[in-house]
């Protein structure tokens, strides 16, 4: 598998160092209690917070990188997104047929022209994976992606994943549900007595 997210030597107290890497079409889930780090990995891994070490993407630097090109090519999608546009599509990017097909894939082929406003959490959720998805990222960093979503929804989220997965993206998925972790991560590395470290399958 082709390497494409380095990590190495991370520092962002009150996280352990940590490395890990993400190959190309790979999902790697990230777990551990709540408040074991997961959230705070994700997002110094996009560069939100302030943070030290070595990141690259196809052995690309970070550092070389404008940050908003980084947060685009490496995507930060949280569980509770921020919208700062009045409409869906305001905040939306790319081909419309493109995001037409991804509205309707997770069961929101109106969302478009909807007011932010009106966004019960669960839709917020998804559309917040289809803003990310539109930008073609090369990597998604999701946290908690179906935290408030009932079956069929969490379906058709997995199924994006996959879409991505399949294009080539590299996945790391911080996951509380155990079965999700299942279907859809080939690695876990789990926040344990103050480290990061691969577990079993
Ligand atoms: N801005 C911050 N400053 C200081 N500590 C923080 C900050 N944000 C989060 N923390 C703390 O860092 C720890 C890790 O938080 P994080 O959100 O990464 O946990 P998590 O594993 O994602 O948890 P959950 O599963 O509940 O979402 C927690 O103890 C949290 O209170």
């Amino acid at each position: 598998m082709t390497l494409l997210l380095a990590v190495e030597g991370l520092r962002r107290p009150p996280l352990p160092v940590l490395s890990l890497a993400v190959a190309a079409g790979e999902c790697v889930a990230v777990t551990g209690p709540s408040g074991a780090g997961k959230s705070l990995l994700l997002r110094a891994i996009a560069d939100l917070d302030p943070n030290d070490g070595r990141v690259s993407l196809a052995g690309t630097d970070r550092a070389a990188l404008p940050a908003p090109e980084w947060r685009q090519r490496v995507a930060y999608v949280a569980a509770e997104s921020g919208w700062w546009a009045p409409t869906v599509a305001d905040h939306m990017a790319g081909p419309p047929d493109r995001l037409a097909t991804l509205l309707a894939a997770v069961g929101l082929p109106e969302a478009g022209g909807w007011p932010v406003a009106r966004l019960s959490s669960g839709e917020r959720q998804r559309l917040a994976l289809v803003r990310a998805l539109t930008r073609r990222p090369e990597v998604l960093l999701l946290d908690e992606p179906t935290a408030n979503l009932d079956a069929a929804a969490t379906e058709s989220v997995e199924a994006l994943v996959r879409q991505a997965l399949a294009e080539g993206c590299g996945v790391l998925l911080a996951s509380h549900d155990r079965n999700q972790v299942r279907r859809l991560a080939g690695r876990e590395l789990a926040f344990r007595d103050g480290a990061l470290t691969e577990v079993r399958p």
